[in-house]
């Protein structure tokens, strides 16, 4: 394994050389991976930070990037995960690319990762980048579920919340869209790394999206979390938005279901850290399609609490699952009639050190590896007892927007 500094290689999202490139950027900086060193199908979270564990005792660095350390730029592994492995067709994976373009805080870096004898195909020593053919016309169909049949299922969620041991269930639905031409990740990856620059937009093995939340990075040391949770749809006025932020701060329903969410990471996070700061109130974070409460977490992290293990302990967070979380977990199984794959689920990097990002994979869709004419876009929203279905439908609806626009001409 050798990484060296290289020129600004210009915007990543244009040096994938194929569709099956790996990516992770926000604003500009983070990283694309091709080719495949190793892949492992992991049964859990837990499963992929000891095989990690093992992989990274047998590497022989051969070149560092000078003058220190910069997370990332090294050895690295992309992951996505599923969201619940007892309830999906679905799996796991952790994928060791063979080579690795990154950049941060202004420099920019190429890692070569091989095994014993592979050489790197010369396609991808020198990624050209071809003009990538648009979708074309595309069509929409719901999931299982229509959006009426949808609201049902949530209006059932309220009666169980008012009269149970359950504070507040996340219900997700499907939209499947279907393109003319194939659809390449990598056109999905610079569009929404375009419009949604603060979010962090992934492509892992056919899951592409850009996503606000934030589950653990821990960086030399620290972990921080993104904690999102109670959202309300933009308008196109921007004094209409002031007051719509001004009325989620002040919304009980929901600052309840926030606090649903930042209790949970705190609690998980607690046993792997020290000098936890968790704000009182949350801020509202602005993007281009929705409005969210949002509180970050941050604290010292445990030496040997590498990011995946971090990562392990927090999903599922109420934010995606809900409170109590094994009640919220039966819940979704019982009601939402949906395979959430690796929506929902961590999805991220991390490299030699455990240093990593995990963010939760939403604002998402997985291309279908056997007719990529398709693709399972998700939204889900957080249910609490004062939760109206239509309300949460339209919330569903604003969540589909950053996909659908990617997916259009
Ligand atoms: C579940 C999703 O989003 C989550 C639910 C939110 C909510 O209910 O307010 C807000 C952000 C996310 O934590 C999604 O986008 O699919």
């Amino acid at each position: 394994m050798a990484t060296e500094e290289i020129a600004d290689p210009g915007p990543l999202p244009a040096q994938m050389p194929d569709p099956g490139a790996l990516a992770w950027v926000r604003r500009g900086e983070g990283m694309i991976g091709y080719g495949e060193t190793a892949r492992h199908k992991a049964t859990s979270i837990t499963d992929a930070e000891n095989w990690w564990r093992e992989i990274t005792d047998q590497v022989v660095v051969d070149r560092e990037l000078p003058g220190g350390d910069l997370p990332g730029a090294g050895f690295v592994a992309f992951g996505s995960f599923c969201f619940d492995p007892d309830n999906s067709s679905s799996g796991s994976v952790l994928i060791v690319p063979r080579v690795v373009i990154g950049r941060r805080a202004g420099r920019a870096w190429r890692t070569t990762i091989t095994s014993a004898d592979v050489t790197i195909p010369d396609a991808l020593e020198n990624p050209t980048q071809l003009s990538i053919p648009a979708p074309g016309a595309v069509s929409f169909a719901d999931g299982k579920l229509s959006g009426p049949e949808w609201e049902g299922v949530v209006a059932d969620a309220v009666t169980m919340i008012n009269s149970g041991d359950l504070d507040k269930v996340v219900l997700a639905r499907e939209l499947i869209a279907i393109a003319d031409n194939p659809i390449d990740a990598r056109r999905l990856v610079a569009r929404l790394a375009a419009e949604y620059p603060a979010c962090w937009t992934y492509h892992i093995d056919g899951l592409v999206g850009a996503t606000p939340e934030m589950l653990i990075r821990r960086e030399a040391g620290l972990a921080t979390s993104r904690v999102l949770a109670g959202t309300i749809r933009r308008s196109n006025d921007s004094d209409q938005d002031l007051a719509l932020a001004a009325a989620l701060s002040q919304s009980s329903k929901d600052l309840q279901e926030h606090e649903y969410a930042v209790a949970s990471v705190a609690r998980a996070l607690a046993p792997y850290c020290s000098g936890m700061n968790v704000p009182d109130a949350p801020y509202v974070l602005e993007l281009p399609n929705v409005l969210h409460l949002a509180t970050d977490v941050t604290a010292v992290a445990a030496p040997d609490a590498t990011s995946l293990r971090m990562a392990a302990a927090l999903h599922p967070s109420a934010a995606v699952c809900g409170t109590p979380t094994d009640r919220a977990r039966q819940t979704i199984a019982e009601l939402e009639q949906l395979d959430r794959d690796r929506y929902a689920g961590p999805v991220g990097w991390i490299d030699a050190d455990g240093d990593g990002e995990w963010a939760i994979a939403l604002r998402c869709g997985r291309i279908n590896a056997d007719d990529p004419h398709q693709i399972r876009l998700y939204a889900g929203c957080g249910i609490v007892a004062e939760s109206d279905p239509e309300a949460e439908l339209a919330e569903s609806v604003a969540k589909l927007v950053p996909m659908r626009d990617a997916l259009g001409t």
